[in-house]
């Protein structure tokens, strides 16, 4: 059994990771951690999100020293964001704790991306030179070792599981850069309530263009350029990515099916769709991405789509937990 410690746990993507690691046999929550002044602190996790009601009803806890949990737990989930991962991470993997970020803060190796995109001077290069992305289709190895695993964002989670089998298998043009439009329910904005993601004010709509964080992040892991266009939804969860590309001169679309099938045929969690192209509702409350195309000449249009908080978050995390430690792959997640 492994203790573990999930920080940041009355969030949207904390409740969900306690879920996945309640039922989890080989792990046991130590403790469901909040911010030291955090109004929750005290509260039952259930009271706040009663789908948990008899499921867990552990008291949320302020993390006011990290130093306290020195010895006590193996591996720690931080739910948080990025700059308070920033600041804890180091901490618990100075005690030797195997630590699954959530967050952007240890994503991608460039100090000077952090103060770009983020706002913050990144202050743990050896850390961040250490940390393994965990898109975990395609980082298994790595991620078996590390000790610090950066998961992805939610955007860039789709869009990569997207692109990636068909840029390794080299069928994209270079002519043409893959525009990636993808709409994302309101949870993606975390559970604090500001005016741009309240209720009468969500519609939907373009926001980022040419400037959110998560472009270059996308560029960084996928090694070629990208238009990247994120959007707002009037929905609670789920990414729906729409991706447009061109194809090199003499591909097919069986070429296409085959880098896809190549790919993922033996990695449970991706779901490719043999006609068609996947709708939100196949995805939402699940741990999957699903991947579905179309092929008209030289065009290619791929759909992906998954849950921000689960496969673009907190599932993720525990898939790469699964990886890190052994488990089968989908423990705890289907
Ligand atoms: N939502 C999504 O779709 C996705 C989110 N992520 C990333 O995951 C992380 C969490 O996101 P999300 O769940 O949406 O965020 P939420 O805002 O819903 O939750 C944040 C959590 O962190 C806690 N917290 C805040 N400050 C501290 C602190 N100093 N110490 C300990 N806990 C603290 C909050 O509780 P309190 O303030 O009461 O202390 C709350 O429990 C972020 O980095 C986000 O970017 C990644 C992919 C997708
Ligand atoms: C709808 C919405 O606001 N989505 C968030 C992205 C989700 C997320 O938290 O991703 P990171 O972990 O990379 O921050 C945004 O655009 O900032």
């Amino acid at each position: 059994m492994l203790n573990t410690l999930i920080v940041g746990a009355s969030g949207y993507a904390g409740v969900e990771l306690a879920t996945f690691l309640n039922r989890h046999p080989h792990m046991n929550i130590a403790a469901l951690a909040v911010s030291a002044q955090s109004p929750d602190a005290g509260k039952r996790l259930s009271e706040l999100h009663p789908q948990l009601k008899g499921i867990v009803d552990m008291t949320l806890e302020p993390l006011s020293d990290a130093s306290a949990w020195a010895g006590k737990v193996d591996v720690v989930f931080l739910a948080t964001a990025h700059e308070v991962s920033h600041h804890l991470a180091p901490q618990f993997l100075a005690m030797g704790c195997v630590v699954f970020d959530l967050s952007g803060a240890f994503r991608v190796k460039d100090a000077a991306f952090y103060a770009r995109y983020y706002g913050f001077t990144h202050q743990h290069s050896a850390w961040l030179e250490k940390a393994v992305y965990g898109l975990a289709e395609w980082q298994h190895e790595a991620i078996k070792e590390a000790q610090l695993i950066a998961v992805p964002g939610c955007y860039p989670t789709a869009s990569q599981l997207a692109l990636k089998p068909l840029i390794e298998a080299n069928l994209l043009s270079d002519a043409q850069r893959p525009v990636i439009n993808a709409t994302s329910g309101v949870s993606g904005a975390g559970r604090k309530a500001t005016l741009n993601n309240s209720f009468c004010e969500v519609s939907l709509q373009p926001y980022g263009i040419f400037t959110h964080r998560h472009q270059p992040e996308i560029e960084t892991h996928l090694g070629v350029p990208v238009i990247f266009t994120p959007h707002l939804g009037n929905f609670p969860r789920g990414i729906l990515a729409t991706i447009t590309c061109r194809l090199r001169a003499g591909v097919s679309r069986a070429d296409v099916a085959e880098a896809f099938h190549n790919a993922y045929q033996d990695k449970p969690l991706v779901r490719l769709y043999e006609q068609g192209v996947p709708a939100l509702k196949a995805v939402v409350g699940l741990p999957f991405c699903d991947i579905g195309f179309a092929v008209q000449g030289e065009h290619l249009i791929v759909v992906a789509a998954e849950d921000n908080l689960l496969k673009g978050a907190a599932s993720q995390a525990v898939q790469c937990l699964n990886i890190r430690f052994g488990f089968p792959e989908t423990e705890s997640l289907i």
